[in-house]
């Protein structure tokens, strides 16, 4: 996951390949509910991991229930199977409205004192109707904060409250469903004399969720009937049963950016399409019902009960008129596909939007304007025009609200005609449903070579760049490449190899070097089955190093090697040659320099705090030698390249280092230094 301030996209050509989506969050988290109800054991397959399915768990810990987090998508789940919730608890529900909304009807209805709160969002989520619902049950529920909001304070402390379960049970529908999906769930622990009826207000929303929970429901034992979506019926006698075990499809929401980007991408390497793993034609979820408005925006997508594969179709795409009642998370995503359509998408019946993470109308409607579209903002609807040329097109920093769907979505901007990056603020937000949606956007989709970012930072030895470049990869979330560990490795592995370093075993060891089995692992570094971390830092082998390196085929047969680290999003290389020969087209080059007996100090002190002793003297003499060998030899001397920036350091800490680079590095960006909104 990427956990920095922003990302910067750059602008994407193409994409193509696999996916496997995580699991659905709708679907786990009732599975996990619904298990908690249960009698018996769960092993509950593929779950999402996930903040919004981490609160649940954490809170059916602390409710009492045996949670078993086995590994590998597997959580084992002990239902209380009719014993009462641990009492008193605080439970802490984020911004999980899959959690807060059913666990609180559940909590009431199973007695105890209970408070649940989440993050301030959350307090700003409506839940008055449910808490209406269920106080004509005779629950006793308060508000702590504004009515009509969480948090709640639920409190029976006397057992569980005389229920008033002979007449329906009114619930408003044209809110969210998520309130009658609680008490769908809630309401079979106390179905056992009689027939409990739940009665809908005003127009179903988001009908395909309620599918979800019946589908689910039945699985756990519970046969709901309904009338046409408006009256539903929980028989006498529900028993929660565990089916033993259940998988949890992918999430089809999340497909959704999948879909569009097959829909929107030209193929990559060669391939062309998207397949998504997981989640298929088959679903259960409402949202796989983007397909039929992908496809109506030309999408052209087939697919298997748990495979799609979607490619190009119409292009540019088509503009759609669609009430998106039936599919109002994925909607969203048609509002991003609405940038590459010709004409104008409306996309209505999407005032839910309002009342989700954020208000997603109004977000929606902020940040494709920055991007240069037109927008019209109604009550319950959206209009977007995309910009009417390449050069409408914008450079736009997207806020994204701590609004899963608002980073994914607009990550699709990244593939606009004017070949602009795109700047999406706190990416981190996307855990709420897809922890490394970047990394499987970044597996699948393609940029120029020439517009891939590369920072180099070269310069002489003990200058810091290393230590700059990887904190400044760090910052931006790029890959790093720490170039002399390559030539370290290489010379390490001749010595291992009995081969004498010199110019006579040229050939042999260009011959290691083209075949090296080197492997970067955070910050080990591994020379096939052995962690060379340590043994290639000894100034021994830094001497090597700087010996091999001096051969001129043994550079050549590094570079394929170094160029493949220049992937998405970005990456910053440190060396001595990075902006001379192996990135000459970077759009930054730093060179580091810092005075001789201060780089001495650094090593000394780098040295004795690794525990290893040294003398300041002789690693003046050692550095010098090293420099001096560098900067003389024929093949890619140590040099600055013609444009890049001077960095003398020596006055300088290492932050302030870090934060020069940086500022060069946002100087360069098209990006206003702060987006609005
Ligand atoms: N202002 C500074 N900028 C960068 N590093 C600094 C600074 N001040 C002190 N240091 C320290 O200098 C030491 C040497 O840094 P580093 O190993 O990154 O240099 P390098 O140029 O990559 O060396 P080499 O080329 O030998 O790998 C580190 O211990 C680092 O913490
Ligand atoms: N791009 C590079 C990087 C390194 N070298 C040589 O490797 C030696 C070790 O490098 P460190 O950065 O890890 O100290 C170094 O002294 C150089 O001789 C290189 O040539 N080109």
């Amino acid at each position: 996951m990427f956990a920095t301030p922003f990302l910067d996209l750059p602008p994407l050509v193409g994409a193509a390949g696999s996916v496997q989506l995580p699991g659905s969050k709708s679907i786990s988290n009732r599975v996990l509910l619904l298990a908690a109800l249960s009698q018996g054991t769960t092993e509950v397959h593929d779950l999402l991991a996930s903040d919004d399915t981490r609160v649940m768990l954490d809170a059916l810990r602390e409710l009492g229930c045996t949670v078993d987090e086995a590994g590998n998508d597997l959580v084992r789940i002990t239902g209380l199977g009719g014993a009462a919730p641990r009492s008193p608890a605080r439970l802490f529900m984020g911004n999980a409205g899959t959690a807060m909304r059913p666990l609180s009807a559940a909590l009431a209805l199973l007695g105890g004192e209970y408070e649940l709160s989440g993050v301030p969002r959350m307090h700003e989520r409506p839940i008055g109707d449910l808490v209406d619902a269920l106080r004509q049950l005779g629950c006793h529920i308060d508000y702590l904060g504004n009515d009509g909001y969480p948090p709640l304070r639920i409190a029976h402390g006397a057992g569980l409250p005389p229920l008033q379960l002979q007449a329906p049970i009114r619930v408003r529908g044209d809110v969210s469903s998520q309130f009658l999906t609680a008490l769908l769930m809630a309401l079979p622990l106390v179905a056992i004399k009689q027939d409990v009826v739940i009665e809908v207000v005003g127009e179903l929303i988001s009908r395909p969720y309620i599918h979800i929970t019946l589908e689910l429901l039945a699985r756990f034992g519970i046969a709901v009937r309904h009338d046409n979506w408006q009256r539903f019926v929980i028989p006498a006698g529900s028993r929660y049963q565990s089916p033993g075990s259940i998988h949890v499809e992918a999430d089809a929401s999340s497909a959704s950016y999948f879909i569009a980007l097959g829909a929107i991408a030209a193929g990559a390497n060669g391939q062309n399409g998207i397949k998504i793993e997981g989640v298929g034609l088959d679903s259960i979820q409402g949202d796989i019902r983007f397909v039929e408005a992908a496809r109506a925006m030309g999408a052209q997508i087939t697919g298997g009960p748990n495979w799609l594969h979607i490619t190009r179709g119409s292009w540019p795409l088509k503009a759609i008129s669609l009430d998106c009642n039936h599919i109002p998370d994925a909607a969203m995503t048609l509002a991003a596909m609405a940038l590459y359509a010709e004409g104008t998408t409306e996309l209505t019946n999407i005032a839910s939007w309002r009342v989700k993470e954020t208000d997603r109308l109004a977000a929606m409607a902020i940040e494709l304007t920055k991007l240069g579209a037109s927008v019209e903002e109604g009550a319950d609807y959206l209009r977007v025009t995309p910009p009417a040329t390449a050069r409408d097109w914008r450079a736009a920093s997207i806020h994204t609200y701590d609004d899963h769907r608002v980073a994914m979505c607009f990550s699709l901007a990244a593939f606009n005609p004017a070949r602009l990056p795109v700047r999406i603020e706190d990416p981190k937000c996307v855990a709420k449903t897809f922890p490394d949606y970047f990394e499987a956007l970044f597996s699948l989709a393609q940029a120029d070579a020439a517009q891939l970012p590369v920072i180099c930072i070269d310069g002489p030895t003990a200058s810091g760049k290393g230590t700059v470049a990887a904190a400044v990869a760090e910052r931006l979330g790029y890959h790093f490449l720490d170039s002399g560990a390559l030539y370290r490795v290489t010379a390490l592995a001749a010595v291992r190899a009995g081969i004498p370093i010199s110019a006579e075993n040229e050939a042999a060891i260009a011959q290691l070097a083209r075949q090296l089995p080197v492997r970067f692992a955070g910050s080990r570094i591994w020379l096939g089955d052995e962690d060379v971390s340590e043994a290639i830092r000894t100034e021994e082998a830094g001497m090597n190093a700087s010996r091999v390196s001096a051969l001129p085929l043994v550079r050549k047969a590094l570079i394929a090697l170094q160029h493949s680290f220049a992937r998405l999003p970005g990456l910053v290389a440190d060396g001595r040659d990075m902006g001379t020969v192996i990135f000459p087209t970077a759009p930054l080059k730093v060179f580091m320099t810092a005075s001789a007996a201060c780089r001495a100090d650094r090593r000394y002190k780098q040295l004795i705090s690794k525990g290893i002793s040294a003398n300041i003297f002789d690693l003046r003499a050692d550095l010098e030698a090293r420099d001096a060998r560098d900067q003389n030899r024929s093949a890619a001397p140590l040099k600055p390249a013609q444009d890049a920036l001077p960095l003398d350091n020596s006055a300088l800490t290492i932050d302030e280092t870090v934060n020069q680079v940086l500022h060069w590095w946002q100087e360069r960006q098209p990006f206003a230094s702060r987006a609005a909104g």
